[in-house]
């Protein structure tokens, strides 16, 4: 059995304008995600992503389908019951920005889920030294505010506050996309390091096929709403088999301009019909 199940998943917003008709925009998506494994879930910006990851965190409400988290179904939980689940299921979000409190020290940021899991304070202080350890930053930035620290050290915060109610699965929605390339690479880092330390299960979104190949063990590629392709991750992402993330491919940057100029020919000749062919 896996980790997380999602079946079928149909997910409408309210069109816009007067009797508008609702939208559907995930058109019964289903995936699976093992103990301890990452899933990197891919697509370019309104596939999707986001939505499946709010879905599975029980902050967008499915039209139909099934989510399960641990053969238990997830879907229409009461808000106690989804308090529970919440100890297990955790989130990672792109802007380090704006996902951290700014008032709040860092220490209370962290500890804050421990106390709503029913910690005493003297049990959070502990556990907070212990989570800042985990991410590589000192004990004093207990008593700094985020906004003391870079986007990549701010990430690290956020990645220790995930880690705080030592949850089985986190999602990760785009988490290193804020960052600067060489920052990008130390966090990637860091999330596999703790994932063999901890054993933790990432649902890790991305539009970046780059990212995707490093992170994840296997992909899965979403195509406006469908998912189109699911593999291995070395197999999807050096030999697609759909042309969408042929395209995708294609379009990531490397740094031998003439492997660039391949691409570039290759994209010309992939073109939008031949695609749209293949999908529909
Ligand atoms: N709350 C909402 N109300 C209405 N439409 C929404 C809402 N959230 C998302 N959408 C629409 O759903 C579609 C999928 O959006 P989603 O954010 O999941 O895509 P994405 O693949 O994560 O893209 P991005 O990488 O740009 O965030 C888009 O067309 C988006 O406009």
């Amino acid at each position: 059995m896996s980790l997380l199940e999602v079946a079928d998943l149909r997910v409408a917003f309210p069109g816009r304008g007067f009797r508008a008709a609702p939208v559907e925009v995930l058109h019964g998506v289903s995936l699976d995600v093992a103990e301890g494994e990452t899933l990197g879930l891919v697509g370019e910006s309104g596939s999707g992503k986001t939505t499946i990851g709010r879905a599975v965190l029980g902050l967008v409400a499915p039209a139909s389908g099934s989510i399960r988290f641990d053969g238990r179904e997830t879907t229409g939980l009461t808000r106690r019951a989804r308090r529970g689940l919440a100890k297990d299921v955790q989130v990672v979000f792109q802007d380090p920005y704006t996902s951290l409190n700014p008032s709040l020290a860092v220490g209370d940021i962290l500890s804050e889920p421990l106390i709503v899991q029913g910690a005493k304070t003297t049990e959070a202080r502990s556990r907070v030294r212990s989570l800042l350890d985990q991410v590589g930053l000192p004990a004093g930035a207990a008593e700094r505010l985020p906004r003391e620290f870079s986007g990549g050290q701010r990430q690290r915060i956020a990645i220790a506050r995930a880690l705080a109610t030592d949850p089985r699965l986190i999602v990760c929605d785009e988490p290193v996309s804020a960052l600067d390339l060489s920052t990008q690479a130390l966090v990637l880092d860091l999330l596999v390091d703790i994932q063999e330390r901890t054993g933790v299960a990432y649902l890790f979104v991305s539009h970046d096929l780059a990212v995707i190949r490093r992170i994840s063990h296997r992909v899965t590629v979403l195509y406006r709403g469908d998912l189109v392709e699911t593999g291995p991750a070395a197999e999807v992402t050096s030999s697609p088999r759909h042309a969408y993330t042929r395209r995708l491919l294609l379009a990531s940057p490397v740094a031998d301009p003439e492997e660039q100029a391949r691409r570039r020919e290759a994209r010309r000749r992939l073109t939008e019909s031949s695609l749209e062919e293949r999908v529909i």
